[in-house]
C-alpha cells in the first residue's frame, strides 16, 4: 500500500519491508488496494521520484509477458539491467581538490617551512589552473595534508562523477556523409518521409539491399535526420562482438557527438552498463547502438529504430522471456510512432511476406554502392569429387585448391567458410546426395544413435534407418562431417607458407579476440581466414577476392523447416564478402546437392526467386510466415519425469484444443541431454498466435510441474533442438 502523500507511479522502484527485510520492487500498476486476507505492507521508501520505465516500455513489457507466456517479473528483469535494478553500481566518482583562497605570500612562506607538503600541494594546484584530482596529487599519501588545507579554508574537496566509457581505449575519427547514389536517395527519402497509417503511425520499412549496396550509409543518414528533428535513434545489430565494423562506422560518423552515443552489449561491466543506461535515461545519449536487449533502452522521443541484418537468429532471446528483438522493435516503433527500418540482403520470410501483404513497405537497393560487380559464383559438385578422392574425406576440391594457389600468388586474401551447426545428424548418401526426409513435414529425419531410429522433429514420425540408399542403392549412406579444426589441419598441409587464422566459438573466447584477428586480416598480416557463421556478417575487406564454402549442405541437414532459408542466407551473405574492392571477387561453393534451391538461387543472387519458391513450400506445409510455430519442452535430470510431465501436458493440451491449433507428439529433443538435463519437446502450430499462447498459458497455469522438472515454452521458436 502507498502511504499518503507518496507520489508512486507505474515504473518507479520502491522499497517494501518483507520478512523483516527491505526488498526492492518495481511498480507494475497503481490502483486501489485489493480485497485480501493477506496483511498488506506499506511502501517504506520511493527510490525513484521519476519512473525508471517509461509508459511505452511498460506497455511493451506487458505485451511480451502475454505473448511469450512469461512471468511479468521475468520480463521486468529483461527491461531493467541488473546493475540498475539493484542500485549496485552507483555512479563512479572521483575526488577533486580545488583552491578556495590562496594564503598571502607571508603565510605561504611559513607553510613551506612548517608543512612543506601542504605548500607543494598549493603550488601544484596553482600551476594546474587551481584544480586537480586527489589521485593526481598523490592520493593516500597527501590526504592528511589536503585535509589540513581544507580546515584552514585554502582548498575545497569535491566529488565529481566520472563516466565509465567502454570504448575509452579507442579513437574514432569523424567520417563525413557520402554522396548518396540514386537508389540510396530514394531509400532515404522513404525513411525520412515514411508512409503512415490513418493514426499517423509510420509503416515499417524493409530495406532489401544486396550485399555491399550501402545500407549502412542509408542508416547513418536516416539517424542524422532523426537527430536533426531533435529525436533520438536506436540501432540494433545482431551481436556487438561479431559486428565491430558496423559499430565503428556509427561511432565514427557521430564522433563529434561522441558523448551522445551509447553502446549496450553483453561485454560491458556492470558499472559501464549502469553508466550507459543512466546517460540514456537522462537524455545525454541520444544514439544507442546495441544488441537484442538494447531494444529496451530507456530512450524517449524515439525517431527511428534500425534493425541491421534483421534476419539474424541472435535477435531471438534463448531464455525466458523468449522475445524476438526484431518483432519487439516493430512493436516499440509502433508505440512510439517512430519509423522502423529492417535491413538485410537476405530478409527473413516473415518480414518479406509482410511487404507482400502490404503491412510493411519494401524499399530496395539492387546495385552495389560503389558500382563493383557482384562476385562470380561457381558451384562444385562434391559427389564427383568424393569419387575422385576415394576413401578420403573430400574437404578441398581441386578447383578450390587451384584458385587458392592463384590468389595467394597475387597477394590477395581468402575466406574459407564452414557452415557447421547443430548436433543433429541426418543420413546423406555421398555418391548421390540423397537425404532421408519425413514424408509429412519435408524436413530431414534425425538419426538417434541410442535407439537406432530416424525421427522427425516436427511431427514425431519414426522409421528404421536404411541399409542402402533408397535413391541409388549405394551402401555408403552414413554419418559424415568435419569441423573447422580438421579443415585448418588440411589447409596447413596444402599451403604451408600461408598465414592463417581460425575463427569459431572455440578460438574466439577471449574478449576482443575477434576484433584483433579481423584487424590483423585487414592489415594483411593473415592470408586465409577459416571460420564458421561468425565470419558471415557485415565484414568489409576490399582485398578478399576468393570465398570458399566447404560444404554448403551441412546447414541443410538439420531437422528444421528453416534450414533451406538459413543456408540461402548464409551462402548469400558469405559470398557478399568477396570482391568488395577494386578486384573482382570469386566464390566457390562445394556441395553434394548442387541443385537445391538454396544453392541455385544464391548462386544467381536471386532473393525474389528464392522467396517465391520457399513461400510456396511454407504455405503448403503451413509453416511460418503462414502459421505460428511454438515449442513446448520439459527438462529434468530424471529422464522419465521429463518425458512423463510432457506426456501429461500433451494430454491436457489435446483436450479442448482450439480449432486453429495443431498439436505434435512429445519426443526426445535432438539435443537429448544438455547440462545434465534430459530434454523432451513437442511442437504446436497455429494460424492464430493468440489462440496458441492463450491455450498454452491456460494449461501451464493449471498444471504446475513437479519440482525437479522445468518447463520451457518458446513462442515463434527459431530452433528445434
Ligand atoms: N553513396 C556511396 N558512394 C560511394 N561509396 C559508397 C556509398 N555508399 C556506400 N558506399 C561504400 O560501399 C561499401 C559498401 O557499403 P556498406 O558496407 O554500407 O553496404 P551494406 O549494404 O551495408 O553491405 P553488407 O550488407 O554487405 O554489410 C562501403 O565501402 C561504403 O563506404
Ligand atoms: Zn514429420
Amino acid at each position: 500500500m502507498i502511504p499518503d502523500g507518496m507520489a508512486v507511479a507505474t515504473g518507479c522502484r520502491v522499497r517494501i519491508p518483507l520478512r523483516n527485510r527491505d526488498s526492492t520492487g518495481t511498480v507494475l500498476e497503481v490502483g486501489p488496494p485489493p480485497q485480501t486476507n493477506y496483511n498488506l505492507r506499506l511502501v517504506s521508501k520511493l527510490i525513484d521520484p521519476d519512473p525508471l520505465i517509461t509508459p511505452q516500455l511498460m506497455k511493451l513489457g506487458k505485451w511480451i509477458a502475454e505473448y511469450y507466456v512469461a512471468p511479468l517479473e521475468q520480463v521486468m528483469r529483461a527491461l531493467l539491467p541488473e546493475s540498475v535494478r539493484q542500485e549496485m553500481h552507483s555512479e563512479k566518482t572521483r575526488k577533486i581538490v580545488e583552491i578556495k583562497e590562496m594564503p598571502d605570500a607571508e603565510a605561504l612562506e611559513k607553510l613551506a617551512k612548517r608543512a612543506p607538503k601542504q605548500h607543494i600541494i598549493l603550488k601544484l594546484l596553482e600551476s594546474n589552473s587551481g584544480m586537480m584530482s586527489l589521485k593526481d596529487l598523490g592520493g593516500g599519501s597527501v590526504t592528511a595534508a589536503v585535509k589540513s588545507l581544507v580546515k584552514k579554508g585554502h582548498v575545497v574537496l569535491k566529488e565529481e562523477a566520472v563516466r565509465r566509457d567502454p570504448d575509452e581505449d579507442q579513437e574514432f575519427l569523424e567520417s563525413a556523409p557520402l554522396k548518396l547514389n540514386p537508389e540510396q536517395v530514394v531509400a532515404l527519402e522513404k525513411i525520412v518521409n515514411p508512409a503512415t497509417n490513418d493514426k499517423g503511425i509510420p509503416k515499417p520499412i524493409l530495406l532489401l539491399g544486396v550485399t555491399g549496396s550501402g545500407k549502412t550509409e542509408v542508416y547513418l543518414q536516416g539517424v542524422q535526420h532523426a537527430l536533426d528533428q531533435g529525436k533520438s535513434a536506436l540501432i540494433l545489430v545482431p551481436e556487438i562482438s561479431l559486428t565491430p565494423q558496423t559499430v565503428q562506422r556509427f561511432k565514427s560518423r557521430f564522433a563529434a557527438l561522441h558523448d551522445q552515443v551509447a553502446v549496450l552489449h553483453s561485454h560491458l561491466s556492470q558499472g559501464e552498463r549502469f553508466d550507459e543506461w543512466h546517460r540514456i535515461r537522462k537524455g545525454e545519449a541520444r544514439i544507442v547502438i546495441g544488441a537484442r536487449s538494447a531494444i529496451f533502452a530507456p530512450l524517449t522521443n524515439v525517431g527511428i529504430i534500425i534493425v541491421d541484418e534483421e534476419h539474424e537468429n541472435t535477435y531471438k532471446q534463448e531464455t525466458s522471456p523468449r522475445y524476438h528483438g526484431r518483432d519487439i522493435a516493430v512493436l516499440r516503433a509502433h508505440f512510439e510512432k517512430a519509423v522502423v527500418v529492417l535491413g538485410s540482403a537476405t530478409p527473413s520470410l516473415e518480414s518479406f511476406q509482410n511487404t507482400q501483404s502490404g503491412k510493411y513497405e519494401l524499399v530496395r537497393l539492387d546495385q552495389r554502392a560503389d558500382s563493383q560487380s557482384m562476385p562470380i559464383m561457381r558451384v562444385l559438385d562434391m559427389r564427383i569429387e568424393a569419387q575422385k578422392q576415394k576413401g578420403r574425406l573430400a574437404i578441398l576440391s581441386d578447383k578450390l585448391r587451384l584458385s587458392m594457389e592463384k590468389k595467394l600468388e597475387n597477394g590477395e586474401q581468402i575466406i574459407l567458410f564452414l557452415n557447421r551447426r547443430g548436433f543433429a545428424r541426418s543420413l546423406q548418401c555421398p555418391p548421390c546426395g540423397y537425404v532421408c526426409e519425413c514424408q509429412h513435414c519435408s524436413i530431414p529425419l534425425t538419426y538417434h544413435r541410442t535407439e537406432d531410429r530416424l525421427m522427425c522433429h516436427m511431427c514425431g514420425y519414426q522409421s528404421l534407418p536404411p541399409k542402402k540408399c533408397p535413391s541409388c542403392g549405394d551402401e555408403a549412406i552414413r554419418l559424415q562431417g568435419f569441423g573447422t579444426q580438421k579443415v585448418e589441419e588440411v589447409i596447413q598441409k596444402v599451403f604451408p607458407q600461408a598465414r592463417m587464422a581460425r575463427i569459431d566459438a572455440d578460438t574466439m573466447r577471449r574478449k576482443n579476440a575477434l576484433r584483433d584477428t579481423l584487424n590483423k586480416f585487414k592489415a594483411h598480416k593473415i592470408d586465409i581466414i577459416i571460420g564458421t557463421q561468425m565470419i558471415a556478417k557485415g565484414l568489409h575487406f576490399p582485398n578478399v577476392t576468393l570465398v570458399g564454402v566447404l560444404n554448403a549442405d551441412l546447414g541443410l541437414q538439420v531437422p528444421d523447416f528453416r534450414a533451406g532459408e538459413r543456408t540461402f542466407q548464409l551462402l548469400t551473405q558469405v559470398a557478399g564478402r568477396a570482391g568488395r574492392g577494386e578486384l573482382e571477387g570469386e566464390v566457390i561453393i562445394q556441395t553434394f546437392t548442387p541443385h537445391s534451391p538454396s544453392v541455385q538461387f544464391s548462386r544467381h543472387h536471386d532473393f525474389d526467386g528464392y522467396a517465391e519458391q520457399e513461400l510456396q513450400f511454407r504455405n503448403k506445409f503451413l509453416y511460418p510466415p503462414f502459421a505460428h510455430c511454438a515449442l513446448l519442452g520439459t527438462r529434468s535430470t530424471h529422464e522419465r519425469r521429463a518425458e512423463f510431465t510432457l506426456e501429461n501436458l500433451h494430454k491436457r493440451l489435446k483436450k479442448d484444443l482450439p480449432p486453429q491449433v495443431e498439436l505434435g507428439e512429445p519426443m526426445p529433443s535432438p539435443l537429448t541431454r544438455a547440462h545434465g538435463q534430459f530434454r523432451y519437446h513437442l511442437m504446436l502450430k497455429s494460424t492464430s498466435a493468440r489462440a496458441l499462447h492463450q491455450h498454452v498459458k491456460r494449461i501451464l497455469t493449471a498444471t504446475p510441474p513437479p519440482d525437479d522438472v522445468t518447463i520451457v515454452f518458446d513462442m515463434d521458436a527459431l530452433g528445434f533442438s
